[in-house]
């Protein structure tokens, strides 16, 4: 499949990154478009997203503080507005409607998968700059919207988690971060950003997170 149109970062990161059709098309993705994943499987994603978008909102937050423009802030602190008001009850909605108890889902223990990934884009903020923490953030945001878009469509049980992120206004999202990327890197480093050094370093991030969300998937089946 032709990639979406996120942006011209987000065209060469995924092109560079070895694993990218391993997470998009992964096993758990393919059986939530045929509608024969285990119930107990997802339900025990859902659990281990809902730790992953505790650290997924503190890594935008940190995005928010090193921020370079007041349109990097915004979009920052309004993703963790997103994160926190809307995503996060959403999850808790859902669990809920399975017998997880909100108690439940907040004692849910973390797996050695969700750490690896979650504490990976921390440190990219910790030790990095703005652009670190984008080039980490890009595959979850943007990923998703990949696979929303082929996924559209399929029906079944897990439809309304597929067009959550079909929808327009998720892809919109996509679009605007990918903009938001795409203006990083010109504000930092200048019109040739795509030739300079630094970007091979932020691609070889972006690989690295690619990796991750394909350990993420393989726990939601391997876990439950
Ligand atoms: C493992 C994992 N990877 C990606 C997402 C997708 N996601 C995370 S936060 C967010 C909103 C925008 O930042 C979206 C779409 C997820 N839920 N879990």
């Amino acid at each position: 499949m032709s990639a979406p149109e996120y942006g011209r970062a987000f065209t060469l990161w995924r092109k560079a990154a070895p694993e990218w059709d391993a997470y998009t098309r992964h096993e758990f993705v393919e059986a939530l478009r045929r509608g024969d994943l285990p119930r107990q499987d997802f339900l025990h994603y859902l659990r281990q997203d809902y730790v992953f978008l505790i650290h997924f909102a503190r890594a935008w937050a940190l995005a928010a503080a090193k921020a370079g423009t007041l349109a990097e802030m915004q979009a920052a602190s309004a993703t963790v507005q997103a994160l926190v008001h809307h995503e996060m009850p959403l999850h808790v909605q859902v669990c809920a409607r399975a017998g997880i108890d909100a108690p439940a889902l907040e004692a849910t223990v973390e797996a050695p998968a969700n750490l690896a990934y979650t504490r990976y884009v921390l440190e990219a903020g910790y030790s990095g700059d703005f652009l670190d923490l984008m080039a980490a953030l890009a595959p979850c945001v943007l990923g998703y919207g990949e696979i929303g878009t082929r996924l559209a469509g399929s029906g079944g049980p897990y439809s309304d988690w597929i067009e959550t992120y079909a929808g327009a206004e998720y892809q919109a999202l996509c679009h605007d971060v990918g903009g938001l990327i795409d203006g990083a890197l010109a504000y930092r480093l200048g019109p040739d950003w795509a030739g300079s050094p630094r970007f091979d370093h932020l691609a070889q991030r972006f690989a690295t997170a690619t990796r991750l969300e394909v350990g993420f998937w393989q726990m939601g089946l391997d876990g439950a």
